[in-house]
């Protein structure tokens, strides 16, 4: 354990010392030419500019696309706001610099909000779509409207020679814009300031609960509701996020250009940032860094200027691609060779390099067991044990619970009681409803008028998943729903992030308090790990585990948020005889602690061993309730279930189930 932890902390350090490295490169990139005494030229200043501009945009852009997976295709329309806004602020309100660039990012976020309204009840295909369309309307916005000079920009002045906005003043020094001294330092190390904060911010919500709760949304957005995220919420907040991130992108833009077209604020714009977030690596910390300088440096290389003059020199002057064309072109080459971008693409080769180097872990026990002498000996054991239902409190109750799909009685008068410290299993045919109940239990489903649910002494009729959760309620899936590309200790954290009460404002500024909260959910994670015996795949890509062991991570996720109620849908499927047995003796021992257990099995043995309770399915109603020994004795259980040929088993027996 000591060495995992030791390993992690290195890890971790590993991380920051990189994530330090980064900044004061981004700095260093903005502000040591003109502090050099060397006067920046134009077009050296327009580049380093328009790189830390895109940087912070991609960066905002990267938590909504790459992260939360909502593909925008109006990231530019944010960052005209932003510009517009804080240019007029500067000119007209008479406010001072700091407080027009906060009133300019401020109305980017809430614009965002407000759109974030719409798109938060959609997904996939339909928000690309909805902020295309908003991307369109900004632009056009800007182009009409008289305030804004129109066609010809703003500050309307035909004279662009010299600036209309003031030079902002830091201690009475002027930050003169660049394009117009010619120089203009102080107004690169502010922009340079700007981007390494925003790189900075953008990091804490990445690497934190907050960013892990977006990558579980975009990878499911029902199991991400049942470890305690509420999708829609999450994603209004990530929207305004990324929108804030675009308005600060587009007050860099007005303190470097002065004179704001709408021309630079196309859809290409919004199209370029997402280029450069899937070139560079779509929910990568690092993903907008690489994106953002490989495609900004062959723009500013004339690169793709040069490919262009090829092809016209040498294959048609009249068919050739643009440079836009060419950009469009390398998007369908990274998603098509690269789809995790070069920073995916480059961990994996890391990846791959360091397996090949490193010797294999452990792998799990695969000796066989004599599994049928095995429940024997047990069940002859606990049959001795059986336990009295009446000592145990009821947390949670089902009453008249019925449900349709579309006609078909899939849920039929269920009624069904969960006591602390005990297993019910619920067992029945295919299709006799018992994945239903559970996603009526868990708030997947609405309960019907009439039915009723109490959980740990809470009316819980209405609550969704995520409600549900807090009350302290876990669950896992028929088939294990992981968060494939994070690593199995990531994924078994996202179990408790929700119950951490990290405050956004205390992610972003990664305050003490969240590093120290971070670290112990580290810490309660693996030891989870090490409970189940897995923990030397701590650092292993959940995806790339086999099946067994991602049930045992899945275990492992819910049983990080300390619950009440765990509810296994299936958990032994999939599994050999020798990890089903182990994971019967990992459940009675959850619950000794006084865990109540929903299991939903069709593995007999594995029920019989370990179920103080047992309720059985068929079409959807209730056939039988009583304890394991009788389950095995009801016609109509072994007519409808378990068929005449059934052997009995020996289970634990109950006095009064
Ligand atoms: N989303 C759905 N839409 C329509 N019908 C559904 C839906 N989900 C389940 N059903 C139907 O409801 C019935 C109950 O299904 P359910 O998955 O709850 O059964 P189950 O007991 O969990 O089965 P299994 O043991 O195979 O998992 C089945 O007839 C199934 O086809």
């Amino acid at each position: 354990m000591s060495d995992n932890l030791t390993a992690l902390r290195r890890d971790l350090l590993r991380r920051d010392a990189l994530v330090l490295v980064v900044a004061l490169a981004l700095a260093a990139f903005a502000i040591l030419p003109g502090l050099g005494g060397d006067p920046l030229t134009i077009s050296r200043s327009q580049s380093m500019g328009s790189i830390g501009v895109a940087l912070v945009a991609a960066c905002g852009l990267n938590l909504l696309a790459g992260h939360a997976g909502l593909i925008s295709l109006g990231q530019g329309a944010f960052v005209a706001i932003g510009a517009y806004v804080s240019a007029w602020a500067l000119l007209e309100t008479g406010l001072p610099w700091p407080l027009a660039l906060i009133l300019a990012v401020a109305a980017s976020a809430a614009v965002g909000a407000v759109l974030s309204l719409a798109a938060a009840r959609l997904s996939g295909p339909q928000v690309a779509m909805i902020t295309l369309a908003f991307a369109v309307m900004v632009h056009r916005l800007f182009v009409e409207l008289e305030i804004f000079g129109r066609l010809a920009g703003y500050p309307n002045t035909s004279n662009h020679d010299t600036s209309l906005l003031d030079p902002i003043k830091i201690g009475g020094t002027a930050l003169e814009p660049p394009l117009f001294a010619g120089t203009g330092p102080l107004v690169m190390l502010l922009v340079g300031l700007i981007a390494v904060l925003s790189f900075l911010a953008y990091r804490n919500l990445a690497e934190s609960a907050w960013g892990r709760s977006l990558r579980a949304l975009a990878t499911n957005e029902i199991v991400a509701s049942h470890i305690g995220i509420n999708p829609r919420g999450r994603k209004t907040a990530v929207f305004t996020v990324a929108a804030t991130f675009g308005g600060v992108a587009g007050t860099m833009q007005t303190q470097l250009q002065a004179h704001l077209q709408p021309e630079s604020f196309t859809f290409t714009l919004s199209l370029n940032l997402i280029i450069m977030v899937i070139l560079g690596g779509a929910g990568r910390l690092y993903g907008p860094v690489v994106g953002v300088f490989v495609l900004m440096t062959l723009e500013h290389s004339h690169a793709m200027q040069s490919i262009v003059e090829f092809q016209q020199e040498n294959l048609s002057d009249t068919w050739f691609l643009s440079e836009e064309g060419l950009t469009g072109l390398l998007l369908i080459l990274t998603l098509v060779f690269l789809p995790s971008g070069l920073v995916g693409g480059a961990q994996k080769l890391w990846r791959r390099f360091r397996t090949r180097n490193t010797p294999a872990g452990a792998q799990p026990d695969a000796e066989s067991l004599d599994i049928d002498a095995t429940v024997r000996a047990t069940a002859q054991r606990q049959a001795s044990c059986a336990i009295d239902l009446d000592e145990h409190d009821e947390v949670m109750q089902l009453r008249d619970v019925t449900h349709n799909f579309a006609g078909l009685k899939a849920v039929d008068d269920m009624q069904l009681t969960l006591r602390e410290g005990t297993i019910h299993a619920l067992v029945g045919p295919n299709g006799a409803g018992k994945t239903t109940l559970v996603n009526l239990t868990t708030g997947v489903y609405p309960l019907q008028a009439g039915a009723t649910a109490h959980i740990l002494g809470k009316h819980a009729n209405g609550l969704p998943p995520h409600a549900i959760y807090q009350l302290g309620v876990a669950r896992t899936f028929q088939t294990p729903q992981l968060f494939h590309g994070e690593s199995a200790l990531v994924n078994v954290m996202s179990g408790l992030d929700a119950k951490l009460g990290q405050s956004f404002i205390a992610t972003l500024l990664r305050l003490p308090k969240v590093r120290r909260l971070e670290a112990e959910a580290r810490h309660r994670a693996m030891e989870l790990l090490e409970r189940l015996g897995i923990e030397e795949h701590a650092g292993t890509p959940a995806g790339e585990l086999p099946y067994g062991l991602q049930r045992s991570v899945e275990l492992a996720r819910a049983l990080a948020s300390d619950p009440k109620i765990l509810i296994l849908d299936e958990p032994a499927a999939g599994l050999n005889p020798s990890e089903t047995y182990q994971l019967g003796t990992t459940l009675e021992a959850i619950a000794a602690t006084g865990v109540a257990i929903l299991l939903v099995e069709h593995d007999m043995s594995l029920v019989i061993r370990v179920a103080d309770e047992v309720t059985c399915m068929e079409r959807g109603a209730r056939i039988y309730h009583g304890d394991a020994a009788g389950l095995q004795q009801d016609q109509r259980v072994l007519a409808a279930y378990l068929g005449d040929g059934h052997v009995t088993i020996q289970g634990k027996g109950s006095r009064n189930a």
